[in-house]
């Protein structure tokens, strides 16, 4: 049925048509674009003389990482004007700037999901407002099933690669209209997960070894699902058949931004349940016991990723003579 608008003045007239025209604009962009997203850090900028060099992500039930920051400024994710709020259990929803030892932090305690009903883009959001913080090296954590027959409730597995389901099936942070100041448009993956921090971080988890720690540290690979429920045995077959490590709801779609956009990616998973792989088996996996199992993690993984900050710091020492205190 056609339909005929008809306007009172020439102002009226042109009212609507900014407004169509702002509104078709945003259909691509909301939420997302570079200059909300400006803004932001814009916000978070002026209200704290911390520059912060390095971002970390933690993940259900690692909120704990975020205790080994000296904390200069905290905001609530409900204070921070367009930003996203963390809806699940094991996500304090708090952005914390700080240091640990001298080296200048942003940390999400926190983050938010694709099943949560947010798109993509703005689940990725946090991880721009990062980029436009200063942040170069970004830490992502996350709770994960262990798929992978060989891995334990409380093993650790570096990030080495991933396959994003979301991504397959279309579903991109990075879709709609590339705006190239993130980034290009075809951004490649093959070197997605920064080769020397993994390194380091596998040179720091030795020590934990030679001390005699129970705690068992792979490199592997990680799978994301949608969510929110947990995986079928016919789900969780396939993805071991695939070559899949591990799998969770989240931290692939956040690397693909934080790599589109130039930082240096690290991330890890600490395995909180082992997928059932048998269908007569009575265990049911669920978010307590996820939770649960980052908490008992809790010193062993704040002390790493602590020393890995650290480590980042020292080889910005090495290649700069500012350091990475922030004050720079
Ligand atoms: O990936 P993070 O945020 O650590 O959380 C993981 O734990 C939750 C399931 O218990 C899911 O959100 C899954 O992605
Ligand atoms: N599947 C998906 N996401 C998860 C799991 C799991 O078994 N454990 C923690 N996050």
């Amino acid at each position: 049925m056609d339909c005929v608008i008809t306007f009172r003045t020439r102002r009226d007239y042109r009212l609507y048509r900014s407004f169509i025209r702002s509104a078709s604009k945003n259909l691509f962009v909301s939420g997302s674009s570079y200059e909300l997203i400006k803004g932001i850090a814009d916000f978070l900028l002026s209200r704290t003389d911390l520059r912060p060099k390095i971002g970390i992500i933690c993940g259900s039930g690692l909120g704990s990482v975020a205790t080994i920051l000296d904390v200069k400024k905290e905001f609530s994710y409900s204070e921070i004007p367009h930003f996203p709020r963390s809806t699940v259990p094991g996500h304090a929803g708090k952005l914390l700037f700080g240091y640990m030892g001298n080296v200048a932090v942003m940390c999400m305690q926190g983050r938010v999901h694709f099943y949560e009903g947010y798109d993509l883009v703005k689940c990725v959001m946090p991880v721009r407002v990062m980029k436009l913080c200063g942040v170069t090296h970004i830490i992502m954590s996350n709770a994960a099933g262990g798929v992978n027959e060989k891995y334990n409730v409380g093993d650790i597995m570096i990030v080495k690669d991933h396959v994003n389901f979301l991504g397959l099936g279309g579903l991109n942070p990075l879709r709609g209209p590339n705006d190239d100041r993130w980034g290009p448009r075809f951004v490649a993956l093959n070197k997605a997960y920064d080769q020397w921090m993994r390194k380091k971080a596998k040179e720091l988890a030795s020590q934990y070894q030679q001390q005699g720690s129970r705690t068992t540290f792979h490199e592997g690979v990680y799978a994301v699902v949608g969510g929110p429920n947990f995986e079928t045995v016919a789900e969780l077959r396939m993805l071991r058949k695939m070559g899949i490590d591990a799998v969770g709801m989240s931290t692939a779609t956040e690397a693909i931004a934080a790599h589109h956009c130039g930082m240096t990616v690290f991330a890890f998973s600490l395995i909180t349940n082992k997928c059932v792989l048998e269908y007569d088996v009575e265990e049911m996996p669920n978010h307590e016991e996820v939770i649960e199992s980052g908490l008992k993690q809790e010193s062993l993984v704040k002390d790493w990723v602590s020393s890995l900050v650290q480590a980042v710091g020292n080889q910005w020492l090495m290649h700069t003579e500012k350091g990475c205190n922030g004050l720079d």
